[in-house]
């Protein structure tokens, strides 16, 4: 299968180096990871430690292929959408977290838009060098139920094709939401408090964790899906666990004064919110308080590096 990884930073060029092992790969990336892909190869260590040769480019203008991967940071989203609507693709899915990206997507492309979730953990060290930081599960399904379900399976299997963990799913909104939830619950209490995962087993980031989760699942209910507070709740609990010795990817952004992604994680709950007439204070403080430090800290508007 020809796959374009478009945003090959840290979660897109381990997908897209361990998917070469199976498939033609190109990644869509900035420099200097493009030139350093380009001359001497991707080297993937950590998990797993290997060294593949998938093409690399700066630009996807015209681009077609297969299937099209979009990993970059939710506020590249619609730059994504507007290249990739040049170019022709057989299915083009969102790995991204947060929401509102394959919506973005659906409305830029004319190829059937799949979303998935990502436990898979990764980290950019060095221009042509990828840190495999946890082995995961990719969960798929298709965004609109007029989009061919089929197009998840096959891209499921080519997935699995390249050895990654893949399953598939027919109410892939719920198992977005539930990411929702976990990431409006652990990503701004941790940039906020400046601390790792696992400081929110503990009163008081535990509590406010927990109830920024449970407030998202009132929201997801109220826009029609149905989770309940416990799976929230139990969901961010259990991944403040599994991942207590790690930093969110939202402290990882603010400690090195980058954009993060509040506007599709607390910002989106929100918005929300305000469409379903629901009160959603905390993670209305949260997002104003992550809004109000990029405001200051002058980041952005692209984010990068
Ligand atoms: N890093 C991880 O372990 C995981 C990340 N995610 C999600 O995946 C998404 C990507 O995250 P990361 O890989 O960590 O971010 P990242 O910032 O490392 O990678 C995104 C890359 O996209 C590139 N990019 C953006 N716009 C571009 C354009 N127009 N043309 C070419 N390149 C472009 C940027 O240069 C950057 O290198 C986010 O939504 C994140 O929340 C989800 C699960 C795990
Ligand atoms: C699940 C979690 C919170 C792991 O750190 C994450 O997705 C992130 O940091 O963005």
């Amino acid at each position: 299968m020809e796959v374009l990884v478009f945003g090959a930073g840290s979660l897109g060029s381990l997908l897209g180096g361990l998917l070469a092992r199976a498939h033609d790969v190109t990644l869509v990336g900035r420099e200097p990871h493009v030139s350093a892909v380009q001359a001497d190869g991707l080297r993937i260590t950590g998990a797993e430690t290997l060294e593949t040769r998938p093409a690399a480019t700066t630009d996807a203008t015209g681009a077609s292929a297969d299937l099209a991967l979009v990993t970059v940071k939710a506020y590249d989203t619609e730059a994504a959408g507007r290249a990739l609507a040049t170019g022709d693709y057989g299915a083009v899915c969102s790995l991204q977290n947060g929401m509102g990206n394959e919506d973005v997507l659906a409305d830029a492309v004319r190829a059937p838009v799949l979303a998935g979730t990502v436990t898979y953990g990764a980290g950019l060290v060095d221009p042509g060098h990828v840190e495999w930081r946890g082995r995961g599960t990719i969960t798929l399904g298709a965004w609109r139920p007029a989009d061919d379900v089929a197009a998840a399976e096959r891209v499921a299997a080519a997935l699995r094709a390249a050895d990654l963990n893949v399953t598939t799913t027919v109410d892939v909104r719920r198992r977005l939401w539930e990411k929702l939830a976990v990431n409006a619950a652990i990503n701004p209490v941790t940039a906020l408090a400046r601390v790792g995962n696992g400081a929110l087993t503990e009163e008081p980031l535990a509590g406010l964790a927990r109830t920024a989760a449970v407030e998202t699942a009132g929201v997801a209910r109220a826009t029609g899906v149905a989770i309940s507070d416990e799976t929230a709740a139990d969901a961010a609990a259990t991944v403040v666990r599994e991942t207590a010795r790690n930093r969110s990817s939202m402290l990882q952004d603010v400690t090195r004064g980058r954009r993060t992604e509040i506007d599709a994680i607390n910002g989106y709950v929100v918005d929300r919110a305000a469409a379903t007439d629901r009160a959603a204070p905390v993670n209305r403080t949260l997002a104003a308080l992550i809004g109000g430090w990029e405001r200051g800290a002058g980041v952005g508007p692209s984010g990068d590096e």
